[in-house]
């Protein structure tokens, strides 16, 4: 199995250009299933998550056809991707697939919407907690679905004359579940009101595409979203937005390390709160026109505290990253974790670098260390996994990162970025 050996000590220079983000590219890829025509998308990543869903969607019946990179930038393996679904061969997703990603759930609002019915395998996916589906079954039933749940299976099957546009407000919010009802109410007839929705970017991302697709939608980006139902869509093309996670990731590396780095192909926008927890700590960051240049030098890390909330907030996909950084700070700083009651698996991991980390419920007190050094470790999910790399930089001699899959779900070329920028970082091979 791969490993990632990093041996820490030196800064990071140059340039890394930042992927379309995984988490935006697998709601737009499914999106595909809405209609016959092609769907083109652009900047689609190079990632294990892409890869695995683009073999539940070809067993839906959708054709595939990858077409090269996109030029002008600094190479990524970024591609452009058209995805065609004539007719859905198949309304079932298999656990077999679906239990490696929770995304791959999400297959549930196209197929229902375009087909009538769907039966989907439960979900798997990051190992951060219990991740019910209670609000996508409940969103989909206000449209009229019925819902049953068979041997691990949810069946669920539309309305006579399809699904109805309803009024829906989320009890909790919820990114799937509003990427769900987006694309379901794309096809249902009459107005669909969400309250409650997901703000984040990768939501604006899926409602631009179905707009250009021809579906009728307001408000997305606000807490409250508004669709008029249409009888079909059509092709579009659409580039994915760049991934505000890896954007960060690398800010946080930056941070960490010390250096000068331009994430190019990125806007700071998509992240604010997290580049204001970074900007406390000592990096100054700012919008060029090729990227977001992070640059610490000479100053320490300061402690910061952070929770973690729905957009616009401190994204919890950071949680780990920011915790890595806090551990070389000069002080004690504390990271509340509100969205997933289990993701702090990293915690054990970073203590056998040498930081000091202790839990009291959803909340980490980490207390600076001058040093970190390295050590043999492995992480649960894929942020936490990254986490570690990001400790491994600063840390003295080397960090053996094992169970290596988790990073190839949601970052491209890692080692290659790191390793461009002045980084000692390699996959071993065993
Ligand atoms: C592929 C993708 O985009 N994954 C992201 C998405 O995951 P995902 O869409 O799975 O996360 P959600 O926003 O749905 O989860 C938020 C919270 O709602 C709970 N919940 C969710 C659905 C439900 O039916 N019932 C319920 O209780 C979850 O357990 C969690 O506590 O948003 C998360 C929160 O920003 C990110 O960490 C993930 O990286
Ligand atoms: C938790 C994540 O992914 P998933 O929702 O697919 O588990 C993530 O991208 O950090």
């Amino acid at each position: 199995m791969d490993r990632i050996r990093v041996i820490g000590g030196n800064q990071l220079n140059g340039i890394i250009p930042i992927s379309g983000a995984k988490n935006a590219a697998l709601p737009l890829m499914i999106a595909s299933l809405l209609t016959s025509d092609t769907l083109t998308l652009e900047n689609v990543p190079h990632l294990a998550d892409v890869e695995q869903l683009m073999r539940i969607l070809g067993n839906h019946g959708v054709d595939l056809s990858v077409n090269g990179r996109r030029e002008g930038q600094t190479e990524t393996y970024s591609r452009t991707v058209q995805f065609t679904c004539r007719t859905i061969v198949d309304t079932v997703a298999p656990y077999e697939l679906v239990s490696k990603m929770r995304a791959s759930f999400w297959v549930i609002g196209p197929l229902l919407a375009r087909e009538g019915k769907a039966r989907v395998s439960l979900p798997g996916g990051c190992a951060i907690g219990t991740r019910p589906v209670d609000l996508f079954l409940e969103s989909l039933q206000a449209l009229g679905a019925t819902i049953e749940i068979d041997g691990g299976y949810v069946e669920v099957t539309a309305p006579k004359g399809g699904l109805v546009g309803a009024h829906y407000t989320f009890p909790k919010v919820s990114v799937g579940a509003t990427h769900v009802m987006l694309m379901a109410a794309t096809l249902a007839k009459g107005t669909t009101v969400i309250e409650n929705a997901a703000r984040e970017p990768e939501v604006v991302d899926l409602a631009a595409c179905l707009s250009a697709m021809g579906a009728k939608i307001e408000g997305a980006g606000t807490k409250t979203i508004t669709i008029e139902g249409v009888s079909s869509l059509h092709g579009a093309r659409h580039r994915v937005l760049p991934d505000r996670i890896e954007t960060g990731t690398y800010a946080m590396a930056v941070a960490m390390t010390g250096g000068d780095v331009t994430l190019e192909g990125t806007n700071g926008a998509l992240l604010e709160n997290a580049l204001d927890a970074l900007r406390q700590a000592g990096a100054t960051i700012t919008q060029t026109e090729t990227g977001l240049r992070v640059v610490r030098n000479g100053n320490g890390i300061q402690p910061v505290d952070v929770v973690t909330e729905p957009f616009p907030g401190f994204p919890t996909d950071l949680q780990a990253q920011f915790m890595a950084l806090m551990t070389r700070s000069s002080g004690v700083s504390h990271i509340t974790e509100t969205i997933f009651e289990n993701r702090f698996m990293h915690v054990q991991e970073l203590a056998r670098l040498g930081a000091k980390i202790s839990l009291s419920g959803q909340m980490a007190r980490i207390e600076g260390v001058s040093k970190l050094k390295g050590a043999p470790v492995m992480a649960t999910d894929l942020r936490a996994s990254v986490s570690l790399v990001i400790a491994g930089l600063a840390a003295e001699g080397e960090t053996l990162v094992n169970r290596v899959y988790h990073l190839d779900r949601g970052f491209e070329r890692l080692e290659e970025k790191l390793t461009r920028c002045g980084a000692v970082v390699e996959r071993v091979s065993e």
